[in-house]
């Protein structure tokens, strides 16, 4: 996938990797592995952590989330059946119309809300697997960026200075780390509550509307980070131009049930964009947000 993706044959990777062809085919089918060198030089190439390279065999199609018959009504039934498998390396995009019960499903997985009725199993310890970009940003105001990284990072176990730095400095925010949160803008604040969520690797990200107020240049940042992100990634997301990019599949939230599950490849192999398939599918409700 990740060969496909960079356009390159598996001759062409092959001879980067000073190996033959025959290899990069039996790699590929699963019938051996490749070295540790060769799959430090496989995460360079393909600009990819080495740990999304190893866990991805072990993870490959582990489901990690089921839930059943799911429902749950506040004045009335928002959502009345909603079963959603979900695997460690899926790239979900999770769309619907305003109101639909998107967010409610995320604070759903996430133990926010208890169902009405069916079951959620988690296959994951929510509290050191399960990362989560909330629509509205949960920062303090009052602290300076890189007190609220340090007093995040050292909740969850991830504090180690120099890494830090450099994380906030990928994330471009080093001009800002000494100003206080409530300076910041609004687009800067998105980025750092996703370097946030993303301080330590999970099974689960949920990030609900990310790129709501980011200008292009973060917005290309951020699906590019997310590349890097190893565990399965569910995203309420309308930025249709991104979707045929980064998702692998796409659930449209309709009348309180999954109406549509389906893969973005077989999406493309129809001549479809996403925002055709959402637009056919949705059709009898308003646009979306
Ligand atoms: N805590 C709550 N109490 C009462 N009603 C709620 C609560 N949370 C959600 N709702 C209602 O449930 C419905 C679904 O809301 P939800 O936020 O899940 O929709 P959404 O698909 O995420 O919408 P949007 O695209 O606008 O963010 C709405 O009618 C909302 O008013």
């Amino acid at each position: 996938m990740l060969r496909q993706k960079k356009n390159l044959s598996q001759e062409g990777l092959a001879q980067k990797l000073f190996v033959s062809r025959q290899s990069i085919s039996k790699w590929e089918n699963g019938e051996v592995e490749p070295s540790i060198d060769k799959l430090i030089m496989l995460a360079e190439i393909f600009a990819v952590d080495l740990d999304f390279l190893l866990l991805g065999k072990s993870q490959h199609d582990e489901v990690i989330l089921k839930m059943a018959k799911v429902q749950k009504h506040f004045d009335k039934a928002v959502l009345r059946d909603v079963n959603l498998e979900v695997r460690s390396r899926d790239r979900i995009a999770l769309l619907g119309s305003n109101g639909s019960g998107k967010t409610t499903i995320v604070n759903l997985i996430l133990g926010a809300y208890r169902p009405n009725g069916g079951q959620i199993q988690r296959y994951f310890k929510p509290e050191d697997d399960l990362s989560v970009m909330p629509q509205e940003n949960h920062l303090l105001e009052a602290l300076r960026l890189k007190e609220q990284v340090a007093l995040s990072a050292k909740i969850q176990g991830q504090y180690k200075a120099q890494n830090l730095k450099e994380l906030v400095n990928q994330f471009h925010l080093t001009d800002q780390s000494r100003k206080l949160i409530s300076q910041l803008s609004g687009g800067q604040k998105r980025r750092l509550a996703l370097l946030l969520a993303l301080l330590k690797p999970s099974k689960l990200v949920i990030l609900d509307e990310p790129t709501v107020g980011m200008d292009l240049e973060s917005i290309d940042f951020f699906w590019s980070y997310l590349e890097h992100v190893s565990g399965a990634v569910i995203t309420i997301t309308h930025d249709f131009n991104q979707i045929d990019r980064y998702f692998n599949r796409v659930l449209l939230l309709k009348d309180g049930v999954i109406a549509a599950d389906e893969r973005v490849a077989t999406i493309h192999s129809n001549n479809q964009t996403i925002e055709q398939w959402y637009r056919a599918n949705n059709q009898s409700q308003e646009q979306p947000a």
